[in-house]
């Protein structure tokens, strides 16, 4: 197993690339790029590490290298937020870096399964969509936004407001990853019941989740462990997928006559990435009404994207 992160030296991409290092099947390979000089020491450093995975680090003129022979792809390259910031207005700068780095996988790794974690992800994941499909080498079961760091903040606040064992907590969300197109499913979630005011302060808590972090940092950027941790957490589902076991996770991806082109679903991931997208269910009045509300603005992000190829 060949595992590529793109944006390696930043503060998600060390952290997930640690995990990588620690968590993927023996024998695998781990190939961190980053244009940032210090990549390098950041192999170097991991490579210490006594596990049976293969660490090299690839500077800013080396992304064929990085990227020849992956089956997996982690993208946390580009700019995090800042206090006063929304996801949004990341798109002009991160836009162009995911362009490039979509047109390094084109030319070195069309099958690799590629999970999108720069913002706005609802915009990013369809930008990498085009430049695929404008180079011949789509395949939608192949593409993902991640959208793990939600699920994983339901399951944490969850715990803890119901005091319940964070190890038995299950929350499907759905929709995208900014705002109000993050949806928690809080009526599907098994063993606890929520009051409706419950309900009312705990979707907007993990729909702001990422600012209450942006705000703590005080300008030093957006989530990195937590999103480190998720990311980690997503690729064993695509690594266990590829390995043959049946595995369901939730993320962002195509979905052909959905609520919208790119949603976040409960898929089945197998050898070829997605094998089913399975339905989300029966939601809540108040899920049914947030949904509504949510979906003009989860459509205007995803053609923002799409445009940024095509227009
Ligand atoms: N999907 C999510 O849930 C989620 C969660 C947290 C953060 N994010 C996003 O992830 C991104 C990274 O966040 P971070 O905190 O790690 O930022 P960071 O600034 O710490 O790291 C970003 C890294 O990207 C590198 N980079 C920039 N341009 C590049 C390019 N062209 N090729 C390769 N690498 C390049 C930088 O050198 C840096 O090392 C941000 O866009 C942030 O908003 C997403
Ligand atoms: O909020 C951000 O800007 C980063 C990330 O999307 C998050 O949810 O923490």
């Amino acid at each position: 197993m060949k595992v590529a992160v793109l944006g390696a030296a930043g503060g998600i991409g060390q952290a997930l690339s640690l995990l990588l290092k620690t968590g993927l099947p023996a024998g695998s390979e781990l190939s961190l790029y980053d244009v940032a000089p210090v990549v390098p020491g950041v192999a170097v450093d991991l490579s210490h590490i006594p596990t049976d995975v293969k660490v090299a680090g690839f500077g800013a003129d080396a992304l064929d290298q990085a990227l020849t022979g992956c089956d997996i792809v982690l993208i946390p390259a580009g700019m995090p937020r800042k206090p006063g910031m929304d996801r949004a207005d990341l798109f002009n700068v991160n836009a162009g870096i995911i362009k490039t780095l979509a047109e390094g996988i084109v030319a070195n790794c069309p099958k690799a399964l590629v999970g999108i974690i720069t913002n706005p992800v609802n915009g990013t994941v369809p930008i990498v969509a085009e430049v695929f499909k404008k180079a011949g080498t789509y395949d939608a079961k192949r593409v993902f936004g991640i959208t793990t760091l939600d699920v994983i903040r339901s399951e944490a606040f969850i715990a803890e407001l119901k005091g319940v064992d964070v190890a038995t907590v299950k929350v499907p969300v759905i929709g995208g990853h900014s705002g109000t197109t993050i949806l928690p499913l809080l009526s599907q979630v098994e063993g606890v019941t929520f009051t409706d005011e419950e309900v009312a302060a705990l979707t907007p808590r993990i729909q702001n989740a990422g600012t209450e972090v942006v705000n703590a940092k005080a300008g030093g950027g957006s989530a990195t462990l937590s999103m480190g941790a998720a990311a980690a957490r997503f690729c064993m589902s695509l690594v266990k997928g590829l390995q043959g076991e049946d595995v369901v996770d939730y993320a962002y991806v195509a979905v052909e006559g959905g609520d919208a082109e790119y949603f976040a679903h409960p898929v089945r991931l197998g050898k070829n990435g997605v094998e089913e997208i399975l339905s989300y269910g029966e939601l809540s009045a108040f899920e049914q009404q947030a949904k509504n509300d949510m979906l003009e603005t989860l459509k205007k992000d995803i053609q923002e994207g799409v445009d940024f190829i095509n227009a």
